[in-house]
Formats: C-alpha cells, sequence, structure tokens
C-alpha cells in the first residue's frame, strides 16, 4: 500500500522524505519491523519506542511515524512527525486492513467485570440465530469455526484490524469484543468503528496501573466519549457509576437495570443451582445460567440484540438455550455428593457476588467452603478485601496461591489475611499450594456441602516464577474427588 493512502485523513504535523513510499508491513515493535515496512514509536510503560527507531531501520523500515523526529536524520527513510503517536497507530492500522471495523456490526462490552461472559454469550446467541461471528475475549479470540489462542483481553490495534480483517473476509458479519481499561488507555482500539458499546459495572481493580479509582473511571467513560453518533451506548443503571458513563457520549443512549427503571428491565423470578428464571421487559423465560450477575449479563446481551435490531421471540428462546460460559459459575459435583463451583471471581466485588449468589441459594444447611488466592504483580489493595469478604461469607476459607507471578506466594498470603476481621480469625486456614488446598477442602466437606474454587475460571496454568506450570482446577477437582472417594 502507498504511504499516502496509509495517511488517508490522518493529520500529520511534518513529514520528512519520500511521500511515495509503498508499504509492506507495519509494526510498533522494532523487532518486528521488515523490509519497507512502516515503524510506529510509542511511549510505553516500561521503554520509549523512540529509542528503537534506528533498530527498526536496522531491520529494513523505511517510515518513522514518530512524536520527534530523530536528530540523526538517514537517507531514504520518511520521517513523519505526528501529535500522538499511538493514536496514529490506530487510524494508520484501520487504513493499512482496510477499516474492516467499519463492514460488520462491531460490539465492545467494557466494565471491571462480566465482559468475557456478555461477550460469549452474545457470540453463541448470534451464532444460534444463524450469523458468522467473531469474538476477541481473555479466554480466546474466535472467527467463526476458528480458534485463536488469546494473550490480551483486548488486543493491540494492529492485532485487532488483522483478526477483523480475516473475520470480513470470512463473511462474519459481527464481532463481540471486550474492551479492558488496559486497552482503552493505551489506546488499543482507536480507530475502530463501535455500533453498540456496553457497559457491565466498575469495582475494584488494575489500581496497579490507573493509581486511583477516578482514574480507572475516567478511562472506562473515554470509550464512551469517543463513539460517534450512529452508535448506541447501553449502560448498567445499577452501578452508581452506570450514568458517568453516557454523560459525554454523542451516542444514542440505552439504561438496563434489575432494580432501577430502565430501558431494558429484567427481574429474576426464580432462582437455584440449575438456572433461574428470569423476566425481561415483561416476558418470562427459563436459563441454564445462574447468580444475579449473570442476569445482568443476559440483560445486557438481550439489551444488544434488541439495539442490533431483532425481535424479543426470537431473542428470548436463543437466550433460554445458552450454555454456561467456561470458567464462569460452572458447576460439578463428585460422587460423594459434594457440590462445587469454579469461577473466574478475581476481584472483591466479583468473589462478593459469588459468595452472594451461592448464599441466595442454598439453605444454609450446607456449608460453603470456599478456595482462592490473588495475583502476584498485580493490585495488592484487592486482597485484604477479598480476604474479608471470603472469611465473612463462606463456612471456611481456605486461601492459597493464584498465579504469584514475580511475589512470594507466602507475602500474598498475609496481604490477603490482613484483610480478615478478628471475629472470622477461626474461619480461615492458608495452604501455598493449590492443589493442596483443594485437597483440604475435599476432606472438611461433607455430602451436600458447596466448594467454590475461585480466580482461575478458564485457566490452565500455575505462573510461578514466569514459568506457567500445568492447573486446572476444573480438572484438579475431578481427579481429587474421585481420589479421596475411593
Ligand atoms: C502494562 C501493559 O499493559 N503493557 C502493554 C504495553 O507494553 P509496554 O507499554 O510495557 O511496552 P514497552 O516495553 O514500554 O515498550 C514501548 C514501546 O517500545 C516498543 N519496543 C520495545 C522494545 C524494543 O526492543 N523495541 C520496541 O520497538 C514496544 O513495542 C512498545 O511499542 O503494550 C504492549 C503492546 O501492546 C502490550 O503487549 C503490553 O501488555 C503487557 C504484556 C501486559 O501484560 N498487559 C496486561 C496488564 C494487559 O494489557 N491486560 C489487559 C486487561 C486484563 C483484564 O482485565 O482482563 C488486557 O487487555 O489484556
Ligand atoms: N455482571 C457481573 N457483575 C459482577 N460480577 C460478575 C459479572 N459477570 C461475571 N462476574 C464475576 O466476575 C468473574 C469474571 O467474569 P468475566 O470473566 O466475565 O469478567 P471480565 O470482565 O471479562 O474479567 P477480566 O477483566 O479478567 O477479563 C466471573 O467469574 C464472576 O465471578
Ligand atoms: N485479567 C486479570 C486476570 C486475573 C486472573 C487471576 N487468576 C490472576 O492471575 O491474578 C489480570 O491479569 O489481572
Ligand atoms: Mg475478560
Amino acid at each position: 500500500m502507498k504511504l499516502d493512502e496509509l495517511l488517508n485523513r490522518i493529520p500529520v504535523s511534518e513529514i520528512i522524505g519520500d511521500k511515495n513510499q509503498e508499504i509492506s508491513e507495519m509494526t510498533f515493535d522494532s523487532r518486528q519491523a521488515v523490509e519497507q515496512g512502516l515503524y510506529v514509536a510509542i511511549k510505553g510503560t516500561v521503554s520509549d519506542g523512540h529509542d528503537f527507531i534506528n533498530s527498526a531501520i536496522e531491520k529494513g523500515a523505511k517510515v518513522i511515524v514518530c512524536e520527534n523526529i530523530p536528530t540523526d536524520i538517514k537517507d531514504e527513510i520518511t520521517y513523519i512527525k505526528v501529535k500522538d503517536a499511538a493514536k496514529t497507530l490506530g487510524h494508520v492500522a484501520s487504513n493499512f486492513y482496510g477499516n474492516p471495523s467499519s463492514k460488520l456490526h462491531l460490539i465492545g462490552i467494557t466494565g471491571t467485570n462480566g465482559k468475557t461472559s456478555t461477550t460469549t454469550l452474545l457470540f453463541d446467541i448470534f451464532k444460534m440465530l444463524g450469523f458468522k461471528c467473531a469474538l476477541i475475549s481473555t479466554v480466546e479470540y474466535r472467527i467463526d469455526e476458528e480458534v485463536i489462542p488469546s494473550t490480551h483481553t483486548t488486543p493491540d490495534v494492529i492485532r485487532l484490524n488483522q483478526i477483523l480483517a480475516k473475520a470480513v473476509s470470512k463473511g462474519c458479519e459481527y464481532a463481540f469484543m471486550e474492551v479492558s481499561s488496559h486497552g482503552i488507555h493505551q489506546q488499543r482500539t482507536e480507530g475502530l468503528q463501535f455500533k453498540i458499546a456496553g457497559f457491565t459495572n466498575i469495582t475494584h481493580d488494575h489500581l496497579d496501573y490507573h493509581k486511583t479509582f477516578e482514574e480507572y473511571l475516567k478511562t472506562k467513560k473515554r470509550f464512551f466519549d469517543d463513539l460517534s453518533s450512529d452508535a448506541v451506548a447501553i449502560t448498567n443503571v445499577d452501578d452508581k457509576n452506570g450514568n458517568i458513563m453516557l454523560q459525554n457520549t454523542k451516542a444514542s443512549k440505552k439504561t438496563y437495570a434489575l432494580k432501577t427503571m430502565s430501558d431494558f428491565h429484567g427481574k429474576i423470578t426464580e432462582v437455584d443451582f440449575n438456572g433461574m428464571l428470569l423476566n425481561f421487559n415483561g416476558k418470562e423465560f427459563w436459563t441454564t445460567l445462574t447468580g444475579k450477575f449473570n442476569a445482568y449479563n443476559l440483560l445486557l446481551a438481550y439489551a444488544v440484540a434488541i439495539e442490533c435490531g431483532f425481535h424479543e421471540d426470537d431473542i428470548l428462546p436463543t437466550i433460554s438455550k445458552l450454555k454456561r460460559v467456561k470458567g464462569r459459575f460452572e458447576t460439578l459435583k463428585s460422587d460423594g455428593g459434594i457440590f462445587f463451583v469454579v469461577d473466574y471471581a478475581h476481584t472483591p466485588d466479583a468473589l462478593e457476588n459469588v459468595l452472594d449468589s451461592i448464599n441466595e441459594i442454598r439453605t444454609k444447611n450446607e456449608r460453603l467452603i470456599t478456595v482462592f488466592g490473588c495475583g502476584g504483580d498485580r493490585d495488592k489493595t484487592k486482597r485484604p478485601e477479598m480476604g474479608k469478604i471470603a472469611t465473612k461469607k463462606s463456612t471456611l476459607a481456605i486461601i492459597t496461591s493464584d498465579n504469584p507471578r514475580s511475589e512470594d506466594p507466602a507475602q500474598i498470603i498475609k496481604d490477603i489475611e490482613a484483610g480478615v476481621e478478628p471475629q472470622f480469625y477461626s474461619k480461615y486456614t492458608s495452604i501455598p499450594d493449590r492443589r493442596e488446598a483443594i485437597k483440604m477442602a475435599i476432606k472438611f466437606a461433607e455430602p451436600k456441602d458447596i466448594i467454590v474454587v475461585a480466580g482461575k475460571g478458564h485457566e490452565t496454568y500455575q505462573e510461578i516464577n514466569g514459568v506457567k506450570h500445568h492447573f486446572d482446577d476444573q480438572e484438579t477437582i475431578i481427579e481429587l474427588a474421585r481420589l479421596m472417594s475411593k
């Protein structure tokens, strides 16, 4: 593609060199630069891409997009000065891949919890309705039947455009993607044309990155601020910050809620471990998904489908057929009659929701045992909060490891323990080895007791010191429950 075509409608401050270069590929990583390529220099959290301009040139890059033109300008290289290189990258990537987001219906879901669940439910609904779709999520990326391993919840904007372009070429009409706060902050969605944006909720997470809750909130809001006037913004008004998302958006505004007056209103009529009887805008239906948070996720998915132009008579029977999402409130029962819930709750709010959902369903004759930990090299402030919630809401909490990464597992556990209130000191024990912790829970449990194993959900590894060891909560439960019932 010709450079001037690539720069179509992109504001630039200065160009030095040939504007007619032919571009073979584009990248923001000098290590990936190729002959006749374009390199965008971005300031990151660790290093500054401007320091790697010459290494990109050594690897063959002929066009450099940067915020500061280097002093040692090289012949045959075109330098393009822009105000914001990360922002420019998004628009260049869209142009390079033929603006795929404008050729399908792109739906983005943001919020602290519920993004994977809601996007996956939407993918499944639209697939059942007969459409080819794409999914970009924490668990996996999908282009119709093709599954691509996921590296980020929201990948970088080049990858995003590559996936969307492939989806378009394969005939996908819808793409559902998670929009993480890191993704918004690092402008990974810049230049994408969203048809619908959905907000789930906002609670405590990622403060290691965003520093304050206000900054975190502002970042989420930016996603809605950047929508165009032909987009639709759908927010959860039961969340106290739900309306903030709509404050400055040009998109048409829609609301959903279980408790507050809203355009899409839901009610849980009945709930147990097998599912829920729900009522959406006056129409009742059964779902095998369970727990209040799943009612929210289904309601948002329903709202998106209606805003896409479908009729409730087509959507509700489809929702009724949905299966649970991998690692999200997945239930198992051992031969010995112990009940297990595997859930990806890794934030205080998610853990509280899962335990509340179970407490709402259980008769209180059974005991509730919670096995959980907190990730290393991640927001430390959530640790004591999760310790407090787990001990308060369970009969017994077993604190263990969940991807300690470069941190000392014993220290992470101490940080969690620090949040336990004195009256609950007798309600927990700590076992750093996750397998041993699950084993202890099974030993302690009697028939009908409920064991929640939280934090890892679909993950199949335990990351210790940069090494990912195979570990799967569900697999471990099945293996131990069988061994121990012998
Ligand atoms: C903290 C963070 O988000 N970092 C992301 C960021 O990297 P960075 O800012 O640290 O990059 P850097 O190392 O400072 O480099 C700056 C620039 O110089 C370039 N460079 C660097 C070295 C070199 O030799 N040559 C070169 O050109 C880099 O390519 C980059 O463009 O930009 C990279 C490219 O897009 C991301 O891969 C990387 O994600 C890291 C791996 C990561 O772990 N991110 C997690 C925290 C994340 O993004 N999570 C969210 C949310 C999770 C959720 O809640 O579900 C997600 O969306 O996945
Ligand atoms: N709507 C919701 N409200 C509150 N909690 C939820 C909601 N949906 C799911 N959860 C809880 O949060 C956990 C994570 O859900 P999910 O993976 O869908 O969220 P996510 O936003 O994709 O998270 P991540 O930021 O890690 O990608 C679930 O396992 C469940 O415990
Ligand atoms: N997207 C989240 C997932 C956390 C999952 C939990 N198992 C952990 O490793 O902390 C993060 O990377 O912070
Ligand atoms: Mg996710």
